[in-house]
């Protein structure tokens, strides 16, 4: 849409293996960087419509001649380009190809695939620690379900193990009695906690090193929900491949996980992330790859063949980044990433110059997990620097986690989980670059109105 907006005399096409094309619905701008919407499948001619300049094919690409400036199609049809824009996606690392008894879930088709497994399905092993592990545990009702987590916690993607232990009572059969209690700590990670009683309505340490969970052995959860943490999946046998003993029972497969545990299930979802869909069709052309399989692409969204740009799952950010941002393979980044690409090749076809986006300056995403918004900014887990940095904790049970990261005073990142109404403050904080060091003992207190203070 952003091309073909720009270019209203310009041809754009968009070919596509899917017979729907994903739209973006409900747009809402939450904050400077933050923003939330829906992902809707609709059919081609509503693009169309909008867009009279665009064509729609619907047919895979089979192979590109970067070179030559055309690409074929699975239907026998060959296309000129003059800018091409390469967004084929990711599809699940699964943690074993070609096993009928391993899922991953990706697409419509997958989503279907799995719907109409677990129908039938008595028990499901679910491997990985992401964010389809995080959903589908959730989700996943009428049959029995252990999680196998290689981590110490659940959600390493997105959470440490404070916020893993704030969202664990909403996986429990009986919710825990709401007895509300707020605890505030602030703790550096090489020192260990060290908490305060300073303001909090009960004051008091929370240490988040330790619990209940972390035991190795599995936890019953919900009573359906075996979670197995620090021990994820070996080897898989299917029945005729393993001695089965009559008090087991004859499941399709058997995982044996890292603690030696055997666990027989009806199939195993491998959530254990993706690969960028670079292969295939993009063979014979000199396209740089990153370490993650992702096409390299430059502050222009370019790639390393001339005239051809990435964006999205497919791509890996290659330029040297603001302080503040990673990419993570999300739909918030995909749209802002294609909306851009859109710019700059538009900006080189007019010989403009253009300057990385706004939206790269800081990471910011916006989801629910559990029932519970989540919201993550900046460097939200500490990621890249090392003892560096300082944690302030407030946890109210039930209700909010809010983890503040600050490096020489300044906030560099945050996670909020709940209604915190905390974000858009915290963003200005980061964006800024304040020197919070005068407040770091009142920015979490809950009697304190933050968004006043900083006015
Ligand atoms: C189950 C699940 C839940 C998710 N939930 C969230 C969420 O809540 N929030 C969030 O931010 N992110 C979420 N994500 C991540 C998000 O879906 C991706 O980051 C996003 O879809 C990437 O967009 P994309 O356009 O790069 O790729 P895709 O959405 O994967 O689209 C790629 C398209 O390219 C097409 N294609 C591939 N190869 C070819 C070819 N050779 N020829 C023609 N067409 C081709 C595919 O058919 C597909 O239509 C989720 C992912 C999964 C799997
Ligand atoms: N609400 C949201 O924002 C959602 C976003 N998504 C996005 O969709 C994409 C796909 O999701 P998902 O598949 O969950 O990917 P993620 O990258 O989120 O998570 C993959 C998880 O699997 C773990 N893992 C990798 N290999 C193994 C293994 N061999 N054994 C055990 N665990 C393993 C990873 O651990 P480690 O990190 O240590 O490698 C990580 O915890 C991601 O980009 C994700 O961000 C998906 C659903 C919801």
């Amino acid at each position: 849409p952003q091309l073909a907006s720009d270019f209203p005399s310009a041809e754009v096409g968009l070919i596509t293996a899917a017979s729907h094309i994903k739209a973006v619905a409900n747009f809402k701008q939450v904050s400077q960087t933050l923003e939330e919407f829906d992902v809707e499948e609709r059919p081609p001619s509503v693009l169309q419509e909008k867009y009279p300049n665009v064509t729609v094919f619907q047919s895979a690409v089979r192979s590109l001649q970067a070179d030559q400036h055309t690409l074929q199609t699975e239907d026998g049809r060959s296309v000129g380009y003059e800018k091409l824009c390469i967004c084929s996606g990711a599809r699940p690392k699964l943690l074993t190809q070609d096993q009928p008894y391993v899922l991953g879930v990706r697409d419509t088709d997958s989503v279907q695939e799995f719907q109409k497994r677990l129908s039938s399905a008595k028990r499901i092993v679910v491997v990985g620690n992401g964010g389809i592990a995080l959903e589908l545990v959730f989700e996943v009702r009428g049959c029995e379900v252990v999680w196998a987590v290689k981590d110490k916690a659940i959600g390493n993607t997105f959470f440490d193990a404070g916020a893993a232990q704030f969202l664990i009572p909403s996986l429990e059969a009986q919710r825990p009695p709401r007895d509300a209690v707020c605890k505030r700590a602030r703790y550096t990670t090489e020192q260990g906690p060290e908490g305060n009683s300073d303001g909090g309505p009960e004051g008091g340490l929370h240490t988040f090193t330790a619990g209940p969970y972390h035991t190795g052995h599995p936890t019953t959860l919900r009573g359906h929900l075996q979670l197995v943490e620090e021990f994820t999946c070996s080897s898989l046998r299917t029945k005729g491949q393993l001695m089965v003993s009559p008090t087991v029972g004859a499941w399709p497969v058997y995982v044996r996980l890292t603690n030696g545990r055997t666990v027989g299930c009806d199939f195993i979802v491998s959530a254990t992330g993706v690969v960028p869909n670079t292969d295939a069709f993009l063979q014979g052309n000199n396209f740089s790859l990153a370490e993650d399989g992702g096409l390299r692409v430059d502050d222009h969204m370019m790639t390393s063949e001339r005239d051809v740009y990435a964006a999205g799952d497919v791509c890996s950010a290659c330029w040297e980044p603001s302080a503040l941002w990673q990419q993570m393979r999300l739909w918030t980044q995909a749209r802002q990433m294609g909306w851009f690409a859109g710019r700059c090749m538009a900006a080189d076809v007019l010989t403009q110059p253009i300057e990385l986006d706004f939206c790269f300056e800081l990471f910011a995403h916006i989801t629910k997990f559990f029932n519970y918004k989540v919201v993550i900014l900046g460097k939200f887990n500490a990621q890249g620097l090392g003892a560096d940095h300082e944690l302030l904790v407030r946890c109210t049970k039930g209700q909010e986690y809010v983890k503040v990261v600050l490096r020489g005073g300044k906030m560099v990142g945050a996670v909020l989980v709940g209604e915190t109404d905390l974000e858009e403050t915290f963003e200005n904080l980061i964006l800024n670059q304040m020197d919070l060091t005068p407040y770091k003992d009142e920015l979490l207190n809950p009697n304190i109105d933050i968004e006043d203070y900083f006015d």
